[in-house]
């Protein structure tokens, strides 16, 4: 299941008429078989090694274009990919197309070329181990060498260029596809238009000269922020980026901000909803051409960047984005409502099924740590149930435009023999976000510790993903108690059984309350002695910064005896976190 995690997107449409537009498909060479021991999974083993895979001490520094094309060699190779300049040298042999395949990046930009051939590779989690820093495109003499308005003089077109300059220049022009965006803030009016500018010149002629998809990036600008207190509300700062098929429009929220959004087509404009802590923003794209659903949505937590794919009507490149608004922020008054259609129906034990959903109007993306509530009429009353969305990469079958839910039934619940028994085309009504969690209080975590009971595990698992993941500081510890009834009763425990395997930073302890005679772990339900039996009296303990935390969700009395056990060690409430429905 961990490997769909890199890659972004599994339409296999998408790609088959990606291969057959570059021609992969007709040249089996292509396809790479992989020296044993050079898995993806050897790959993350290798990433959580600690061994220092960028070569410069993994200290984060700015790389210069000449810089760049100097890592060019097998044993020494660099690429640049939207403005990050990465170490490539050990990935070579991991690489699934080959290591010539890859070599063709090296000491260049290569944006265009790997958005050419698989953007759906997510190569910042793949290479986030890899990474030198971010590419500065600001050096004169590349500049002088390739600017336009200054055409070369014919002796020095005449002169056959170095191998570094041919590779400066090769870089120049991918550049000129993808310039990483000056974030620029804009003035403090209550509303603001942002028309996309121009290209410059040596774009423009570039852009014309050439028939390959681009992609091009503008700039960005914050939200204006007028009438609420600046603390409340980070500034909003957003780029795009295109191919001739396809338009992102990346918004940043900033560091752990959890954000939520979702994103929508309405009369010709892209409308983008931004979530952060009770606050809510729109973005509003007249665009320069007509897009078209279906759209994407991504949202990277640690980064707090979200990023909407558009389908472009007509393949073309745009001079322009188009016209843009950003709304002030205003606060969010009351959740949303969502009609979605069942797209999928699954199940994840005996008696939980996973429901995934599809939000009609649009992608829809909830805050790590946060619910949808489902609400149904029953006998002419509401009946309302929450549910924590299960992120990407704990179900076999996904759709990633979809909200996945696990529906526990109970025989004489109220709404979960309805849910459980949807079939794929019905109707489902949504509301959310709704939860208090903040991704913040994770900021210096080290340490955490989830204590879930059933499917009260939902709103662990995107944690749990996303501790693993992050880069700074790097999480060390993560130790599931994930207490049921029976071995039955235990939801995802393969795909804890393989974290586990793959990262010894992960440590899971199954507790069933109701266990067979030969079940050689941990029995009982939630207590003290059960907690400092399995965790040590003293694993869970805060210093003055919040470097261990401990979250608990379950059924009402779990959560409640959890939180009061919790006290007895030496944890700052701030340090804890308890999931409420
Ligand atoms: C920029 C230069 C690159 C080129 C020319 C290139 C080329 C290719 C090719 C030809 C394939 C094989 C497609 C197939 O037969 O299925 C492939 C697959 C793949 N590449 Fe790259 N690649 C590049 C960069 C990267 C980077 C930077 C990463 C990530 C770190 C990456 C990760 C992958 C992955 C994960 C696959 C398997 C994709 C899938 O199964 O959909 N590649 N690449």
């Amino acid at each position: 299941m961990l490997p769909r995690n890199y890659l972004d997107s599994n339409s296999t449409q998408e790609k088959f008429r990606r291969y057959l537009e570059i021609g992969i498909l007709s040249n089996p060479r292509n396809k790479c078989a992989l020296q044993p021991g050079h898995s993806l999974m050897d790959w993350i083993r290798l990433g959580n090694s600690g061994k220092d895979l960028t070569g410069v001490g993994g200290r984060v520094r700015p790389v210069s274009l000449a810089e760049l094309a100097a890592h060019n060699t097998q044993k020494d190779a660099w690429l640049a990919i939207r403005g990050r300049v990465y170490n490539i040298t050990h990935y070579l042999p991991y690489h699934p197309g080959g290591p010539e395949e890859l070599m063709r990046g090296a000491g260049i930009d290569a944006t265009q070329l790997f958005d050419k051939v698989h953007p759906w590779v997510n190569y910042d989690s793949l290479l986030a181990k890899c990474l030198v820093g971010p590419l500065r495109y600001d050096l004169p003499d590349a500049e002088e060498l390739f600017d336009s308005s200054n055409p070369s003089p014919k002796s020095d077109r005449l002169r056959e260029p170095s191998k570094a300059q041919e590779l400066v220049r090769k870089s120049m022009e991918n550049l000129a596809n993808c310039i990483t965006p000056v974030r620029k803030k804009i003035s403090s009016r209550s509303e603001e238009n942002v028309k996309g500018s121009p290209p410059s010149k040596i774009m423009q002629s570039l852009i014309q000269s050439s028939d390959l998809p681009v992609s091009i990036s503008r700039r960005a600008a914050s939200s204006p922020v007028k009438t609420v207190e600046k603390s409340e509300v980070s500034p909003l700062r957003y780029d795009w980026i295109q191919t001739s098929m396809k338009l992102t429009v990346s918004v940043y929220t900033g560091p752990l901000a959890n954000p939520g959004g979702c994103a929508r087509i309405t009369e010709g404009a892209l409308l983008i909803e931004v979530a952060t802590n009770g606050w809510l923003r729109t973005l509003k794209l007249v665009p320069e051409g007509k897009l078209q659903e279906p759209l994407q949505l991504r949202i990277y937590a640690e980064s707090g960047k979200i990023d909407v794919i558009a389908q472009k009507a007509e393949p073309k490149v745009w001079k322009v984005c188009g016209e843009v608004t950003l709304s002030p922020p205003s606060q969010v008054s009351s959740p949303r409502s969502v009609e979605c259609r069942v797209v999928a129906v699954g199940s994840v034990s005996h008696d939980t099924t996973m429901l995934a959903l599809e939000p009609r109007s649009g992608p829809v993306v909830v805050p790590l740590g946060h619910h949808v509530r489902v609400h149904r009429r029953v006998n002419g009353s509401e009946c309302v149930r929450s549910y924590t969305p299960v992120g990407d990469g704990w179900c076999p079958e996904e759709s990633s435009a979809a909200l996945r839910l696990a529906v526990k039934k109970y025989a004489t619940g109220a709404l979960s023999p309805y849910l459980t028994s949807l079939k794929e085309g019905d109707s489902v009504t949504l509301s959310g976000p709704y939860g208090t969690f903040q991704l913040q209080k994770l900021k210096a975590v080290k340490s955490i510790y989830f204590i879930a009971a059933g499917t009260g595990i939902t709103p662990m698992l995107g944690l749990l993903k996303f501790m693993l993941s992050r880069s700074n500081p790097r999480c060390e510890r993560a130790h599931l108690l994930f207490f049921n009834k029976t071995e039955d009763d235990i939801l995802f425990r393969d795909n804890f059984e393989t974290i586990a395997k793959e990262d010894n930073r992960f440590t899971v302890t199954h507790i069933l309350s109701d266990a067979k005679s030969t079940w050689p772990g941990p029995k009982g339900r939630i207590s003290y002695d059960l907690l400092t039996q399995v965790l040590g009296k003293e694993s869970l303990k805060c210093g003055d910064i919040c470097s261990h935390f401990a979250c608990v969700c379950g059924p009402t009395d779990f959560t409640q005896a959890g939180l009061q056990l919790l006290k007895k060690f030496a944890l700052k409430d701030d340090c804890v976190h308890a999931f409420m429905g």
